[in-house]
């Protein structure tokens, strides 16, 4: 059975459509990730798979059933979760969420414990109200995925975690989607691409595509031979350039571009290295920019 199927969803907020005859289905043991632009749709859909927003129109089914009628199957983070019991610990949050999802004190202790570790918590009896933004993010990550969930859902699950953090949790989600599905959303592109399955694409609330990241990447930048980074200023005429602050990224559109790129930049002294297209420059170098796809 797949875990979700979407047909036709459709959302506005007041006169504001943001979501716009959304369909796709994602198979169990899948992680998904859902990219797109700020106010793509991300949010709102997320909102309406676990059964916070009701739809417009469309269908959206949770492992068969409706959203509000699969909360059990299902545990959620949202992206603006915060930490409102300042006096908990982290071990309180994740033991208190464990026991209104239906677990016994001693399972929920021990499961609790195990969360901790996992996560490597070292602060978990610490008040959340002593605790950094990154590490309340870290404990309420730990706390929804301790839950015995078939799915979850991760707005921005790597909002305010440093590097160290954000690969433990790639680490921990891959562990997860052997016997659970995960949809996440993120800004981290190249990040999200190595973890997920497939990537979802919202722009303008609509699906511009669904798929493996590299597929879409070559789809989307089929005109495109290569990305040559830049380390240093550079003046280049008839190039694609796009600035990313000290450095500039230089995409070409043949080897013949690349190899005149790059002796360009060799004469000019500025150093670069040639890189593969990935999904991130389908939003960096405009490939999305053609309205109607
Ligand atoms: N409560 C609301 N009332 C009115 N409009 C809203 C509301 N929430 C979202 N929107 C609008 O719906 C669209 C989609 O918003 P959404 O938050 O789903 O985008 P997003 O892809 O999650 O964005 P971001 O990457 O910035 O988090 C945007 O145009 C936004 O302005």
């Amino acid at each position: 059975m797949s875990s979700i199927e979407v047909r036709d969803l459709s959302k506005w907020y007041g006169s504001k459509k943001a979501l716009s005859d959304v369909s796709f289905t994602v198979q169990e043991g899948e992680i998904v990730g859902i990219i797109g632009p700020n106010g793509a749709g991300k949010t709102t859909l997320i909102r309406v798979l676990s059964c916070l927003l009701k739809p417009d129109s469309g269908e959206v089914r949770i492992f068969g059933k409706k959203p509000c009628e699969a909360k059990d199957l299902f545990a959620l983070l949202p992206q603006d979760v915060k930490a409102h019991f300042y006096t908990l610990t982290p071990r309180d949050y994740v033991y208190h969420y464990l026991r209104m999802r239906g677990l016994g004190r001693e399972e929920a202790r021990r499961t609790a414990d195990d969360a901790m570790k996992l996560f490597g918590i070292d602060y978990s009896d610490e008040p959340m109200s002593t605790l950094s933004g990154g590490m309340v993010r870290k404990a309420l990550l730990a706390m929804v995925l301790s839950a015995d969930a078939k799915l979850y859902f991760l707005d921005e699950p790597t909002v305010g975690l440093d590097v160290e953090n954000r690969l433990k949790l790639w680490e921990v989600l891959r562990e997860k989607a052997e016997e659970s599905t995960i949809v996440l959303t993120s800004h981290y592109l190249n990040e999200i691409s190595s973890v997920c399955d497939r990537v979802l694409l919202l722009k303008g609330g609509r699906v511009r595509a669904f798929g493996r990241p590299e597929e879409i990447a070559r789809e989307y930048l089929s005109g495109l031979h290569s990305k040559i980074v830049a380390f240093g200023g550079v003046k280049l005429e008839g190039f694609l350039v796009k600035k990313a602050g000290r450095n500039a990224y230089i995409y070409t559109r043949s080897k013949a571009e690349e190899r005149e790129a790059v002796e360009a930049l060799e004469k000019a002294g500025v150093p670069f290295k040639v890189e593969e297209l990935t999904i991130e420059d389908v939003f960096i170098a405009g490939g999305l920019d053609d309205g109607d796809r």
